[in-house]
């Protein structure tokens, strides 16, 4: 199964990009959406979340107050490096367990679709890295008419991650979403057309580890068997 790293900075286009891949039939991890529901009420992020936070940070009805949280530590990059090994560990659990799924069920291709991908330098495990990029005045005035928000406070918020011009340098591809839609979706199409596995090589990566796996214990048992002088 190939496993591809979607990244991209802050309202660059990543959710976008994902509802094409996903009309595609293309299985995707959303790593935004895992980490809304590991804070949810009750789970071990949340709990993590309010040693660190206080409730000051939760709604009334308990839920986390996202808007305030994010107010907090998109201004503070210690508190956001805390927020995230609040969050981190658990993303990465619930991301992993899909995978395994769909390795189980046999997909050829999953898609992660994970902002931080390469600042938490995930993308070593990826069989290709896809970077979805637009200048930073596009992702400024995108931003700010999305969320509504000052343009200090959304450059702010780009500033929290890494540039998108040092992104571009892990990925194996990159596509440009300055113009309309259309246009990005005929690059994703060539994207896909050179990534989609064939039959036999997605064959060969999905037996190829339990394969593997067999082989050594099989060889593991044998040289025990050996040693206690068990073959003649
Ligand atoms: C700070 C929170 C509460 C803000 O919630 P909100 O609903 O306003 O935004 P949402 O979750 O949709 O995120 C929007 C975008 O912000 C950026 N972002 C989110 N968290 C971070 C972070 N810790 N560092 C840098 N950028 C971030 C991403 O580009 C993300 O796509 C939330 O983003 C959060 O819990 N972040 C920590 C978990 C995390 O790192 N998520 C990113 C995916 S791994
Ligand atoms: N090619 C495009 N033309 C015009 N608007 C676009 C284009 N691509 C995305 N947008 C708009 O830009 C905004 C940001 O896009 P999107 O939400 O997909 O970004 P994102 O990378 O997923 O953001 P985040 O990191 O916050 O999750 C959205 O309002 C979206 O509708």
């Amino acid at each position: 199964m190939k496993v591809i790293g979607l990244t991209g900075g802050i309202a660059s286009g990543k959710s976008t990009l994902s509802r094409m891949i996903f009309r595609r039939r293309i299985p995707i991890i959303d790593a935004d959406l895992l980490a809304k529901k590991v804070v949810e009420p009750g789970k071990p992020a949340y709990n993590l979340i309010i040693n660190h936070f206080s409730r000051d940070v939760l709604n009334e009805d308990g839920t986390l107050d996202r808007e305030k949280l994010g107010n907090i530590i998109f201004a503070n990059e210690n508190q956001r490096k805390i927020l995230n090994k609040c969050t981190h560990p658990f993303i990465r659990r619930e991301a992993f367990k899909l995978l395994v799924w769909y390795w189980i069920t046999g997909e050829k291709m999953v898609v992660l679709d994970i902002p931080l991908l390469i600042e938490s330098g995930l993308q070593k495990w990826m069989s290709s890295v896809v970077v979805i990029y637009v200048s930073e005045r596009l992702q400024v005035s995108r931003l700010i008419k999305r969320d509504n928000l000052l343009e200090h406070v959304a450059i702010q918020r780009i500033s929290a991650q890494m540039p998108l011009g040092e992104k571009v340098k892990y990925a194996d591809y990159v596509i440009d979403n300055s113009g309309d839609l259309s246009e990005t979706e005929k690059q994703l199409n060539i994207v896909i057309a050179k990534l989609y596995p064939t039959v036999w090589s997605w064959f060969i990566t999905w037996i190829g580890p339990p394969a593997l796996v067999a082989l050594g214990i099989t060889v593991a048992i044998k040289n025990k068997m050996l040693m206690m002088g068990w073959y003649l």
